[in-house]
Order: C-alpha cells, then sequence, then structure tokens
C-alpha cells in the first residue's frame, strides 16, 4: 500500500533510531521483531539503529541475541538484517522516569522513533515524562492498542501525544491493518465493476465480521482480564475493518482520503436501534478441548479474577447510518477457545427481487465471503447442476489471496519507517472507536446483558448458532 519512498528528514539527518520501550515483553520477540526482520530484508535497510529498552539490566549482546532469534523467526536473512543486528543497542531504563529517557534519548542517530508495546496507562507515564524532557525535533512515536481505556481517556491521550509532536507523528498500531486480507478489502471492492455497485443497501441484507480464534488466555491474564473480547478485538481490529468493509470509495489511496473515508464510517456506527442490552451478546469458555490442547475453564485460569465477569466471546450488532448502508445490520464477533472457527467478512446479499416461474430448484440469496484466515474470497451463486436445466442449485466459486510480501506487523512499521500513515489509526477514530462500544460496556456493566457460558473448543454458546439477527430491530431469528 505504501509507495516504498524514502521517508522526510529533517535537515543534517543520517540514518534513523528506532526505540522499543518495553525490549523484553512478550510483543516485541513474537510480533515486532520478525515483522521488522522481514522489512529489513526485502528493503535492504542498513541505516537503522535498534535500540531495545527495558527496566531490567541486559547486556547488547544479549539484546542483539533476542533481535537476531525473532529476526530467523520471521525467515529474514542477509546482509541488511546482520548490519541492524551487529548495531543494536541495549539501554536499561524505566521510560517513566526522566533519567532513563534522558539516557535513551542520548543513543539516537539520525530520526528517532519511540515505540511504545506497553500497557496504556505505562504508555501514558512515560509520555507525560517525555512532556518533561522533551523530544528532539521530528520525532515519531508508536503506540499499541488500546488506546486509552475510554473515549474520555483516548481524548486525554490524544492530547497528550499532541503536547509532544503533531498528530502526523503519531503512529496507532493495528496490526489488521496489515493483513495482506484486510487491504485487499479495497482492492477487491473498489477494482471490480461487479461488487461495488452492488454493495449497498439496496442489495445487502447483512454484513458479518466475524473473527474466532482457537487460541485461549495463553498467558496474558494481566491485560485479558481486564480488556476480554469486546475491547480486544471489537472495539479495535474489528472497528477498523467495519470502517474499510464499508466506507466510500476513497479518491487515491493517499492516507487523507483512507483514513477521512473509514472516519465518516465510524462517526456514522452506533449499537443497531441504541438498544446495547438487546443487540448484544457476551459469554465465557468453560473447560474444554481446542485443537487438541485441553484448556482449564476461564475462570479457572491463573491471574483471572472470576467475579470480574470478563467475557472471551462478544457479540455486537451495529447500524452505519448512512444512505448507502441504512438499515443493513453489521453483525460483529469475536471469540476465544473456539473449535473450527471463523475469520472473515461475509456480504448477505437478498434473494433476487424475482424468480421467474418454472425455474426451479433453490435459489439461495447470493454471499460473498473474505477470509482473513485462511486467505480466500468465496462467492456463492446460484446454478443449475447436472440433469434438469431448468433446476439451480447453489455452488461457491473460490479463490485464494495472494500472501503479501511482509507480516503484518512488517507492513504496518513499513508505514512508521517511511512515514505514512494509512494504516495507523487517526486520533478523531480512535475517539469514535470508544463511542461506539461505551452504551455495550455500560449494558453489560449493569448486567443488562447475561454471561453466557460456551465449552472451549465448542461453536460457542447453545443458542448462538447464528450471529444474532435484526431485522426491524426485533426477533432473534436467522437472516
Ligand atoms: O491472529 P492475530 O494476528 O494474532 O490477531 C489476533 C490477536 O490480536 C491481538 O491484538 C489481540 O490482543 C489478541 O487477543 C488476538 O489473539
Amino acid at each position: 500500500m505504501t509507495a516504498g519512498r524514502p521517508a522526510p528528514r529533517e535537515p543534517g539527518e543520517q540514518g534513523q533510531t528506532l526505540v522499543v520501550i518495553g525490549a523484553r515483553g512478550d510483543l516485541t520477540a513474537r510480533l515486532l521483531l520478525p515483522g521488522l526482520g522481514g522489512l529489513v530484508a526485502a528493503s535492504g535497510l542498513t541505516d537503522l539503529l535498534l535500540v531495545g529498552s527495558d527496566r531490567g539490566q541486559w547486556s547488547d549482546e544479549e539484546w542483539r541475541a533476542l533481535v537476531a532469534r525473532a529476526f530467523a523467526d520471521g525467515d529474514a536473512s542477509g546482509p541488511a538484517v546482520d548490519t541492524v543486528v551487529r548495531n543494536a543497542r541495549y539501554v536499561a531504563a524505566d521510560a517513566t522516569d526522566d533519567d532513563g529517557l534522558h539516557r535513551l534519548l542520548a543513543c539516537r542517530k539520525g530520526r528517532l522513533t519511540l515505540y511504545f508495546p506497553l500497557p496504556p496507562a505505562v504508555t501514558v507515564e512515560a509520555c507525560r515524562a517525555l512532556a518533561r524532557t522533551g523530544l528532539p525535533p521530528g520525532t515519531r512515536l508508536v503506540l499499541e492498542k488500546p488506546f486509552g481505556t475510554d473515549a474520555a481517556g483516548a481524548t486525554a491521550l490524544n492530547e497528550l501525544l499532541h503536547r509532544l509532536v503533531p498528530e502526523d507523528h503519531v503512529h496507532r498500531v493495528d496490526h489488521f491493518l496489515g493483513m495482506s486480507t484486510v487491504l485487499n478489502l479495497l482492492g477487491v471492492r473498489f477494482a471490480n465493476r461487479v461488487f461495488e455497485p452492488l454493495l449497498t443497501a439496496e442489495h445487502v441484507e447483512a454484513v458479518d465480521i466475524v473473527f474466532d480464534e482457537t487460541l485461549g488466555l495463553e498467558g496474558r491474564a494481566g491485560f485479558y482480564d481486564v480488556t476480554g473480547a469486546l475491547r480486544d478485538m471489537i472495539q479495535s481490529h474489528l472497528l477498523q475493518v467495519l470502517a474499510l468493509v464499508a466506507m466510500l470509495p476513497p479518491s487515491t489511496l493517499d492516507q487523507l482520503d483512507v483514513r477521512d473515508a473509514k472516519a465518516q464510517v465510524l462517526r456514522a456506527t452506533r449499537v443497531w436501534d441504541d438498544r446495547p442490552g438487546r443487540f448484544s451478546r457476551r459469554a465465557r469458555y468453560t473447560a474444554g478441548t481446542v485443537d487438541g490442547r485441553a484448556l482449564p475453564s476461564y475462570a479457572d485460569e491463573a491471574g483471572i479474577d472470576p467475579a470480574r465477569g470478563t467475557e472471551t466471546l462478544a457479540e455486537v450488532v451495529f447500524a452505519v447510518d448512512t444512505w448507502r448502508w441504512a438499515g443493513v445490520p453489521f453483525r460483529v464477533r469475536s471469540g476465544k477457545a473456539i473449535g473450527a472457527p471463523r475469520q472473515e467478512v461475509t456480504y448477505w446479499f437478498k434473494a433476487p427481487q424475482h424468480v421467474p416461474r418454472g425455474l426451479l430448484g433453490e435459489a439461495v440469496g447470493n454471499r460473498l465471503r473474505i477470509g482473513l484466515g485462511p486467505r480466500r474470497l468465496q462467492l456463492e451463486i446460484n446454478i443449475n447442476g447436472p440433469g434438469d436445466p431448468s433446476t439451480v442449485s447453489p455452488v461457491t466459486l473460490d479463490t485464494s489471496f495472494g500472501t503479501g510480501d511482509l507480516l503484518e506487523y512488517g507492513e504496518v512499521l513499513r508505514g512508521v519507517l517511511e512515514d505514512e500513515q494509512p494504516l495507523s489509526v487517526r486520533d478523531d477514530m480512535s475517539v469514535e472507536s470508544w463511542r461506539i462500544v461505551e452504551p455495550v460496556l455500560d449494558a453489560w456493566r449493569e448486567a443488562r446483558v447475561p454471561l453466557d457460558e460456551y465449552r472451549a473448543g465448542s461453536a460457542g454458546p447453545r443458542g448462538w448458532e447464528d450471529l444474532v439477527a435484526r431485522r426491524n430491530g426485533e426477533g432473534t431469528a436467522p437472516v
């Protein structure tokens, strides 16, 4: 998506420094560095100083060994990769403390990018400390979700960030926006005359955005138990996907055009009928087996407070109040520890308005399914099968997407290092996403929606076989 052009520089700048604050955290080794390794290998980026920083004492050698392992995990090799590993440095520092920050800032060469793969409260503390110490001109800040914990928190965080750097130097990372299939939504929708004119309320009955996973808690109790599926997945990644699924065709792929089009969708999005008590569901898993792995009940996982009632599966129906989508339910769901999980966007087309009398068989409404994993596109249509030519039955046209050259984090980091922002979440969107889900969080806090249960490895709670359907604002029958 990005053009591969060199990032603009401040006068006199040479090279760039990427400081990963929280370098010894899980996300750094598992996702960030493998993605960065692929990017370094693909772009031949040798003038990058990669600085790891964390509270604990560590040597440069220990950091370099971690970087080398993670780059190898991302299948990255070659001279540029070796150079970046060889030059990498580690600085022991507490990023919420002025002395630590001074030590960190002193090691930079060229343009500075500070990456915070940290919990929101620590990121805020670090930004407050940066506001005291000051930042070299041209510094870029990179944040991981969640961006605040509610709309007021996101607004306050944005104000704090804007005291440090202008908005166009802030990258709010959402790695779903680096997924090749998510990026493919743009190609599928806007490069095909046969799809885009039909993706409107006139022809589409409902849109589903589902991202269920086999993964359970995976040792992330500290983060997940105060977050839950609604905040972890729907408020962030899936509302970003919804914006791409529903946005008007942008004039160009420039960040301004794409982000304006997405922001317009988010501003128009609200819980269906403004009734979160009715148009949302939540559940959590009990003990079971997923992919041959035995999982304990969520409530029995180490570090969990069962009384908190955190959901591991959430479903919400949204309306997008625009001419194009008026009356079309967007059913968004994400769950953990789901057997045979679905990860896809589905446009459900209305039935044909007239099927000629005499045509036999069952003409089903067409479906366009865009797989987020596995990456494929399926179009369900009606044709006549073998035998009577006037008898129709459904068939599926099925094709795979090409994979991207880079891992998701590599794609996102390319935007960061090349100073392009179409894949990052703009300040206004970070607040809108909270505004959209807050009525659901309130309804759940007030116990207006029961917390259901489902066995780990099952498809979800009994009675949830179909997504919540919303027709004329009533009923729970499938569309
Ligand atoms: O499938 P991916 O790329 O790992 O993305 C899903 C993950 O996305 C993360 O942002 C969530 O915090 C995780 O809970 C989730 O498992």
